[in-house]
């Protein structure tokens, strides 16, 4: 048994001991009304059926067989229920109006740290926050990307050469796992149009060792050991001070930035060469730093936080894309011939009025394949939850609210609430029409972006969501104009490792993979 094992049996047996004496009643006695699913088992309760599923496929089959669109569900190790919420009422009343009220879990903001570092997305506590958000929001403002929109497109065009001649040496056709192609291209993006970097068009050796780290812990992530470690981080944070292999690789990436690229856009701006436009991130965190606003450190963590947010979130969305298109050719050829008939480059406003079908194709799949599947939070204080859906207690009462306790956990599951099918219809069909046609009524959906949590939703919602939908139209335009995409017949579970993981069922060793059968158009 390897160390890490010897720590989750070890314990599983102090878990057991500490809740004989913790105060985990009064949060179990206030959840009493809420609805939860059979068959959670004595040790993991219902997380190894969530982890075991396909992300978000319990939680959606547990809320139709309870009719409840707030559950609770037995968290592993003997820690007290979590709470798991898609009534809209309730995730409006937590991001929009209370957000500093439920800062992220005690697992998921040290491994934030650790991944990304103590950027943006870590950050807790209302001044703070807003500073670092005022900080960088300018640079990825709509005026700052149409200054980049020769770069995205020449990102894009890079992508297309490169794959152009792999497919040329495997004889005009070939199976690839499409993620590791398209994230060379969003590398490439963020780099030029946040810190006017060369990436080499995602291949030169930094680019390499970036996506290299990730995709090491993105596997680790999504194996048997990833999830024992959150179940045993959850249970006891005191574990993330461990040398555990399972924390190193998240580390892996951090560091990889900071060491090489980071390092080097500094010496490069330092020495004035370093190609920046007006505005861009890296100007604008060099001059913070040099007026003593932020330490050396917080200018290191965005780095590493913007490269990483901004590069691959958005290639598992077109991965997802692509995947989609190779199982509908028909949409595949409607897209085509829409983005044919463009003459040029549209611009960056054209992309978003003169392209309506690319546009459904993009919120669609945006919708079906959220990068951030779900997110975990605690509540600091008492609250009350409101209901759009009343609950009906266990005396058969109708709820309208639900009253929490400081500590609790609640998890919103947005690839869940993004495919009901009581707000959706045929949610689970990738429909792009069902964007130019009449959408569902507006208080049954979010009041994310386009009725939908994929960005999140209020105060912290995702800072660069423009800067996402461009660059992912960009270069699904660009790509689609010169390739075609096949299905394999590989049958895909959506996994998380810090964001949306591919993996082939079957070959679930071989780590995230989205494998498409690519020929030239
Ligand atoms: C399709 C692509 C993307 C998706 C689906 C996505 C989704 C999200 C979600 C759900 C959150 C909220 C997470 C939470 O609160 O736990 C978030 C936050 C964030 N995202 Fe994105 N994101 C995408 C692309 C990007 C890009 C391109 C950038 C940067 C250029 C970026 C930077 C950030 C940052 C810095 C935060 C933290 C915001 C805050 O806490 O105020 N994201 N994103």
């Amino acid at each position: 048994m390897n160390v890490e094992l010897w720590f989750t049996a070890g314990g599983a047996v102090l878990a057991a001991f500490i809740c004989l004496f913790e105060g985990r009643r009064r949060s179990q006695k206030l959840l009493n009304d809420v609805p939860m699913p059979g068959g959670a088992s004595l040790l993991w309760g219902h997380e190894k059926t969530v982890f075991q599923m396909s992300v978000g496929e319990a939680y959606a089959q547990w809320m139709d067989q309870l009719h409840s669109q707030a559950i609770k569900i037995r968290g592993a190790l003997f820690k007290p229920d979590i709470l798991v919420v898609a009534d809209p009422l309730a995730v409006t009343h937590i991001m929009q109006r209370h957000v500093y009220d439920y800062p992220h879990s005690d697992v998921v903001r040290p491994r934030i740290a650790r991944l990304l570092g103590k950027s943006l997305g870590w950050v807790e506590g209302e001044t703070e926050h807003k500073r670092m958000r005022n900080l960088v929001a300018p640079s990825l403002a709509p005026d700052a990307l149409r200054r980049g929109t020769s770069d995205t497109y020449g990102a894009a065009e890079r992508l297309a050469d490169n794959l152009e001649a792999h497919l040329s040496e495997q004889g005009g056709s070939t199976l690839v796992s499409i993620v590791d192609w398209v994230n060379q291209a969003t590398l490439e993006v963020i780099g030029r149009l946040g810190f006017g970097h060369d990436f080499g068009g995602g291949r030169n050796g930094d680019a390499r060792k970036i996506l290299g780290a990730w995709r090491a812990m993105a596997a680790m992530g999504v194996s048997q050991m990833g999830f024992l470690a959150v179940m045993m981080l959850r249970r006891f944070p005191i574990f993330n001070r461990l040398p555990l292999k399972a924390l190193r690789v998240q580390g892996d990436v951090r560091k990889t930035i900071h060491d090489g690229v980071a390092k080097e856009l500094l010496r490069r701006h330092a020495n004035a060469d370093s190609g920046v436009k007006e505005n861009d991130l890296l100007t604008r965190l060099v001059s913070a730093h040099a007026a003593g606003s932020i330490a050396r450190d917080e200018l290191m963590d965005h780095i590493s936080m913007f490269i990483m947010a901004g590069s691959e979130t958005t290639a598992q969305s077109l991965a997802y894309a692509i995947w989609e298109l190779a199982l509908n050719p028909h949409v595949q050829t409607r897209l085509r011939e829409e983005v044919m008939a463009y003459r040029g480059s549209p611009s960056y406003d054209d992309l978003h009025t003169q392209l309506p079908y690319l546009d459904a194709v993009t919120r669609e799949v945006l919708r079906l394949h959220p990068a951030a599947p779900y997110m975990e939070r605690v509540s600091s204080k008492e609250d009350v939850l409101p209901l759009r859906h009343p609950l009906i207690g266990k005396q058969g009462q109708e709820l309208s609210s639900i009253p929490i306790t400081a500590g609790q956990t609640v998890i919103i599951p947005i690839q869940t609430i993004n495919r009901m099918s009581s707000v959706w219809g045929d949610a689970k069909k990738f429909r792009p029409d069902r964007w130019l046609d009449e959408l569902p009524p507006k208080d049954l959906c979010s009041t994310g972006w386009s009725r939908i949590l994929t960005f999140s939703d209020g105060p912290r919602n995702c800072i660069g969501y423009k800067f996402a939908i461009f660059q992912f139209k960009v270069i699904l335009l660009t790509l689609v104009r010169r390739f075609e995409f096949e299905d394999t017949g590989a049958v895909i579970i959506d996994k998380v490792a810090s964001s949306l993981q591919p993996v082939v069922q079957g070959q679930e060793e071989m780590g995230p993979r989205l494998p498409v059968r690519v020929s030239l158009y």
